[in-house]
């Protein structure tokens, strides 16, 4: 299915901020490129304006195409599957019924479906069977790739020679794509550190300054690796781009919607006012995070302390004196 494809043409699934900056991106990787999005509005947005609504300021050029046709996506060698966590199994469940023969399929989100435990290119694996899952992930706005600024990030599959032609066909000047052979690493990260992001929040809405910021992010990483590694991720890579590089970029910029919603919630907004309508993937992965990491004797306590929250269990200030409250142990 993919041993000969030359990756010409890449189909996008969902037209979002991040679906829109990677259509961005492989059109300046010099792919020709299929968008999907589930409105109309979109698609006509995209024709008529060369802009996409929820990426504004950033001209789609003429090489994409926009389309709420999945059939329309059966030219594309390989499929790029930019949609929010929790929705992204019925995404492809329709996906999958309108290609059953099967393509690489590369997930963008960074999340863990709560109802399942899943991660997104376990979820593929499930309704796509003829799939091969991949995952892309690592510090990147989009919003940056948008505007060309350069940005790294990792592609891994499970066949890294695949994930190495995958990255090559999508890697231009700006936007630089290594590859690794160990997806579960790289989508642990992602999924993690959209959690940690909110805690850094809270930390800076609660005025508490840039030392608590980088003691959160150290010991956040602590916990990224024990859950990362407890659930089959490789050491090296959590210590990479999508690991590591990702939790300091979001931990440390008010451009995340995950740390601008945890900085919300140490302002003293409620979880739905510091949500905004923004799309926080960390606010529905924290509670199944902290359950999957009990299932195996992880400790995670500042995860646990941003899911009590956004449960409504503890008040921020209760959650922050708790942490305090810990007993001084070995670092690591
Ligand atoms: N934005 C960023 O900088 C980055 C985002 N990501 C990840 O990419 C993933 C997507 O996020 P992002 O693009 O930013 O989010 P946005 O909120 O910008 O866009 C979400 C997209 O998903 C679509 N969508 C929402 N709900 C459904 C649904 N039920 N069925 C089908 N489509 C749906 C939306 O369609 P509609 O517009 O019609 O509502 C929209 O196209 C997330 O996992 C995020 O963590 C990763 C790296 C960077
Ligand atoms: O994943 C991201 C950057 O790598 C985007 O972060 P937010 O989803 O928090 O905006």
């Amino acid at each position: 299915m993919s041993g000969q494809a030359d990756f010409s043409t890449i189909g996008i699934v969902g037209a979002g901020s991040f679906g829109a900056a990677l259509a961005v991106a492989a059109a300046r990787a010099g792919r020709k490129v299929l968008l999907w999005a589930r409105d109309e509005k979109t698609v006509a947005a995209i024709a008529e304006r060369r802009e996409a609504p929820r990426l504004p300021g950033v001209t789609l050029p003429e090489t994409i195409a926009a389309t709420s046709s999945l059939a329309a996506l059966g030219e594309a060698q390989a499929l790029i599957l930019a949609l929010p966590t929790q929705h992204f199994r019925s995404v492809v469940e329709a996906v999958a019924r309108a290609h059953p023969a099967g393509l690489p399929a590369i997930s963008a989100a960074k999340g863990i479906e709560q109802a399942s435990g899943c991660f997104t290119t376990q979820i593929i694996g499930e309704v796509w069977p003829a799939a091969i899952p991949a995952i892309l992930s690592g510090p990147s706005f989009a919003a940056d790739i948008g505007r060309g600024l350069p940005t790294a990030v990792t592609l891994a599959c499970s066949d890294e020679r695949l994930a190495q032609r995958l990255a090559g066909a999508l890697t231009s000047p700006a936007f630089r794509i290594y590859h690794s052979g160990d997806p579960r690493g790289v989508e642990i990260g992602g999924a993690a550190k959209n959690v940690l992001a909110i805690a850094a929040g809270i930390a800076i809405g609660l005025k508490f300054g840039e030392s608590a910021r980088a003691a959160l992010v150290a010991r956040g990483f602590a916990e990224l690796r024990r859950f990362g590694e407890a659930y089959g991720a490789q050491a090296e890579t959590l210590m990479g781009l999508s690991g590591l590089g990702d939790l300091v970029l979001t931990c440390g910029s008010a451009q995340s919607r995950n740390f601008a919603f945890g900085l919300a919630l140490g302002e003293g907004k409620s979880p739905a006012e510091a949500a905004g309508g923004k799309l926080a993937e960390g606010a529905f992965t924290a509670s199944i995070l902290t359950e999957m990491a009990r299932a195996k004797e992880v400790e995670t306590p500042i995860a646990d302390a941003v899911a009590a929250i956004i449960a409504g269990e503890v008040g921020v200030r209760e959650a922050v004196a708790g942490l305090l409250a810990r007993p001084i142990r070995a670092e690591n």
